[in-house]
């Protein structure tokens, strides 16, 4: 087991020259009579560029930071920053604009429009992002350009999330926040996923983190935090990162 430090720089340094920087950051869901505490105070820092591997067993609390990250939910008491920037003090229509301009988001499931083509599902987002890649450009990052014209029922599940992956990048977010993403896929097309999502940490520089409870995907992070009933269990930095061709589970 790793040793248990913080994660987090304390002071303003920390704030002002990270991504993120969580700060005792709580998140209680109220169910009836009972509380849920699914966070019980994460520090944490993610650095400009690094990937990093939230790892922890289910339940403890990884889905439920990221979201807080990528402005989908709110914590109940702490505050994170973005790049200095409070974004737990961000109304609605400046979360709505934080997400749409900097965060790319890859779910366990890939969400893709049925009737589109992939370049096409691909080109939605391009459509309203102020700088995006070419979606052929986007498919190419992830080797599906030439399936730009195949529609999400005409191909494997691995192949549709790297259509996924593809139209999370193409807008250049600056940060790629990954939930799962290998959660549905059998050992070789989960390689081609994470193979992909290196690929875009390295190519497009996007901070990237990836939630897991798959301990082997942990060996391509630059960094791997552990969390542990809602809290930070500590953390390592890997000294040699594996591809993700190298991977095997
Ligand atoms: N909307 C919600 N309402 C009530 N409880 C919730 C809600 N979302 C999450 N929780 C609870 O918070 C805790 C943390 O959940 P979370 O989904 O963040 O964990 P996780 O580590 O991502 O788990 P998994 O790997 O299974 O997805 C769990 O006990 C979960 O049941």
């Amino acid at each position: 087991m790793p040793s248990p430090t913080t994660a987090a720089t304390t002071g303003a340094e920390g704030v002002k020259d990270a991504v993120f920087a969580a700060r005792s950051v709580v998140k209680t869901y109220q169910m009836g009579e009972v509380a849920v505490h699914a966070l019980n105070g994460v520090d944490l820092d993610l650095w400009p560029g690094e990937f990093v591997v939230l790892l922890g067993p289910s339940g403890s609390g990884k889905s439920t930071l990221l979201n807080i990250l990528g402005g989908l939910d709110a914590p109940t008491s702490g505050d994170v920053f973005y790049r200095g920037e409070k974004l737990t003090a961000f109304n609605d229509s400046a979360l709505t604009r934080y997400r749409r301009d900097h965060v790319g988001f890859v779910f366990q499931f890939y969400n893709l429009i049925p009737s589109l083509t992939a370049r096409e599902n691909v080109a939605l987002i391009t459509e309203i992002a102020p700088n995006p890649l070419d979606p052929v450009e986007a498919l190419a990052l992830v080797d599906l350009d030439k399936r730009k014209n195949h529609f999400p029922s005409q191909m494997s599940g691995g192949e549709q999330q790297r259509v996924a992956i593809a139209r999370a990048v193409a807008k250049r977010p600056d940060v790629l926040l990954c939930d799962e993403p290998t959660g549905a896929l059998d050992v070789h097309t989960g390689v081609l996923v994470l193979d992909a999502i290196q690929r875009v940490n390295a190519e497009l520089g996007a901070t990237t983190a990836v939630i897991t409870h798959n301990a082997v995907i942990a060996k391509m992070a630059d960094r791997v935090i552990h969390i542990s009933d809602g809290r930070i269990a500590g953390e390592e930095r890997n000294t040699k990162k594996v591809a993700a061709s190298e991977l095997e589970w």
